[in-house]
């Protein structure tokens, strides 16, 4: 059985606790700060709901449970240790459909209740499924103690400035980079250091550069900046200014606001290219996920677009994004043809099949022309290669792409050879990197390699001195194309 999971709106709904020891204390410390109206019915209480009770915090039914206790309940925890009585709890709320957890089944329960990480308003929810409660408490400490204390009032600004970054920034692609540059920036490091009022303003003037540089522009220069910097630094998809480094587990064992504190303040400044994109080609290595690189996993969640190997393992997938867009290649071993895509269907037309170094993909095909996918498989005739011209097709989506302004990431198996643009002439979309390498150049499209590291170096009695870890922290190199932004193809209006 898998879980889902959500976060409920508890404050002022009526709820029962059946059950008022050791555990149950633990429950109703949590719905009481929830905002919940305890009722409690037990045949004694603990010294903790004798407190409440005195102080009028909930309110005890009587000392066996009966059916009617849940009359507008909106959920009931049962933690007697009996089971006969947990039985009966489950079946009388699961007839009024009623939210039940039980504290010594988990058969009878239709919510269980997860550790929890509390930074209010941000919140840390971990659950095992029910299949082992003390591992979900043991990853609760390690989180405990690796989330800043400031995150919660960092959230708290958020949230008092997200209607006027709606309104003022459109598209969510746009939000959602500003967002992330407040958060791993300067308006971080204020909030840590307990400016808050510094802080806000700052955020504010982040929104002002941001609306008034609403077109696409050259992401060139702040590339140029950072490609010299550490390599989390370095990521434009986590810091796209280059003042602060974000959270890591390698940067510093220091706590967060220790070493926030110890940052001389900050002043406003424009945030660079936040519309632009990028292409980043990253080798998953093995088919274990636990291999993932940091830049991998950071490039994974940072991704619009994910293009991925047909055959990629489901551990792999898992890393990307989950409002990420993913499209699977094609079959590299020759059957595959371009799948219908719609932004192909509006963008590409046999012209560009037949001249692909140029930009006239963006250009919408006109009325009668044929779509993409007719105009690949009319190609891929002519040519005896199908999915030569599948990979055509895909390669140049990347590029438009991130030229609009995506985020790319081009994920494959196994480990490539690290130098992407030596690769042989492209027949497959794996082996289309050379091609790719000169449009993106030819488009002014920053793009960097994340190498993968293959499970056999892995292998303690295989490994021949070359660490693992050496490989896994390879700072992967920053390619900054230098052409001018008028060269760069127009954004098309929709
Ligand atoms: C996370 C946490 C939240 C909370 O309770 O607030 C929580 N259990 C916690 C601690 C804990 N639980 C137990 C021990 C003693 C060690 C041991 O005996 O194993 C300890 C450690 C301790 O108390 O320190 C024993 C235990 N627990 C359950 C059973 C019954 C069974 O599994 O059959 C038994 C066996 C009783 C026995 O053997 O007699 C069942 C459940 N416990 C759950 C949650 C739900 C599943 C959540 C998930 O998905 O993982 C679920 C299904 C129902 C529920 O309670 O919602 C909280 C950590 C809070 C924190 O510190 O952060
Ligand atoms: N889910 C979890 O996280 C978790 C963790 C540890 C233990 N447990 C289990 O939770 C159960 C409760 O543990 P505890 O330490 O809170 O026990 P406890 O003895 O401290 O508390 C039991 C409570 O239930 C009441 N009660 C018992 N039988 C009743 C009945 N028939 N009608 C009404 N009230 C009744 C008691 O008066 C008391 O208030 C145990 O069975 C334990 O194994 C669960």
């Amino acid at each position: 059985m898998s879980w889902f999971p959500f976060f409920a709106d508890l404050n002022d709904k009526p709820v029962l606790l059946v059950g008022a020891g050791e555990v149950a204390t633990r429950k109703a410390e949590s719905l009481l700060a929830a905002g919940a109206q305890l009722r409690v019915v037990a045949r004694t209480l603990a010294p903790a709901f004798e407190r409440w009770l005195q102080e009028g915090r909930i309110a005890w039914l009587g000392r066996t449970f009966s059916p009617a206790h849940l009359d507008g309940v909106f959920l009931v925890t049962s933690a007697t240790g009996d089971a006969a009585v947990d039985a009966d709890v489950f079946a009388a709320a699961s007839a009024r459909q009623v939210f039940c957890n039980t504290v010594d089944s988990p058969e009878h329960c239709s919510f269980i209740v997860p550790a929890v990480v509390d930074r209010g308003p941000l919140q840390v929810a971990i659950s095992s499924g029910a299949t082992a409660p003390v591992l979900a408490r043991y990853w609760r400490q390690k989180i405990e103690v690796m989330l800043p204390q400031h995150t919660g009032a960092l959230a708290t600004l958020a949230g008092q400035w997200r209607r006027q970054v709606q309104a003022r920034l459109s598209g969510m692609r746009a939000r959602r980079r500003f967002w992330e540059h407040i958060f791993s920036g300067p308006v971080n490091t204020l909030v840590a250091q307990g400016q808050l009022e510094a802080a806000s303003q700052f955020l504010a003037a982040q929104l002002e550069a941001s609306a008034s540089t609403g077109t696409p522009v050259n992401k060139a220069e702040t590339m140029t900046h950072t490609a010299s910097m550490s390599p989390d630094i370095a990521d434009p998809a986590i810091s796209a200014s280059g003042h602060d480094a974000p959270e890591t587990f390698l940067t510093s064992r220091r706590p967060a606001e220790q070493r926030a504190a110890e940052q001389p303040p900050v002043t406003p400044a424009p945030i660079p290219a936040l519309h632009t994109g990028d292409l980043v080609v990253v080798d998953a290595g093995s088919s274990d996920p636990g291999q993932l690189t940091l830049h991998a996993l950071r490039a994974l969640q940072a991704a619009d677009l994910v293009v991925h190997d047909p055959a990629l393992a489901d551990g792999i997938r898992q890393q990307i994004r989950k409002d990420a867009e993913k499209l699977a290649l094609p079959d590299g071993n020759g059957a595959g043809t371009a799948p219908a895509h719609p932004v192909l269907h509006r963008w590409s037309t046999p012209m560009d099949l037949a001249q692909p170094h140029t930009f006239g993909s963006l250009i919408p095909a006109p009325a009668g022309v044929p779509c993409a996918t007719h105009a690949a498989s009319h190609h891929a005739e002519s040519a005896h290669a199908p999915h030569a011209a599948a990979s055509a097709l895909h390669t140049q989506r990347l590029v438009d792409e991130a030229c609009w302004g995506k985020r790319v990431v081009w994920l494959r198996g196994g480990c490539h050879d690290a130098r992407i643009n030596h690769l042989a002439t492209a027949h497959t979309p794996a082996q289309a990197a050379p091609r790719l390498v000169m449009l993106l150049q030819q488009a002014g499209v920053p793009w960097r390699h994340v190498p993968g590291v293959s499970a056999a170096p892995a292998t303690p009695w295989r490994n021949t001195g070359e660490s693992t870890a050496a490989m896994s922290t390879a700072v992967p190199a920053v390619h900054v194309p230098s052409v001018a932004k008028t060269q760069r193809p127009q954004r098309l209006a929709a």
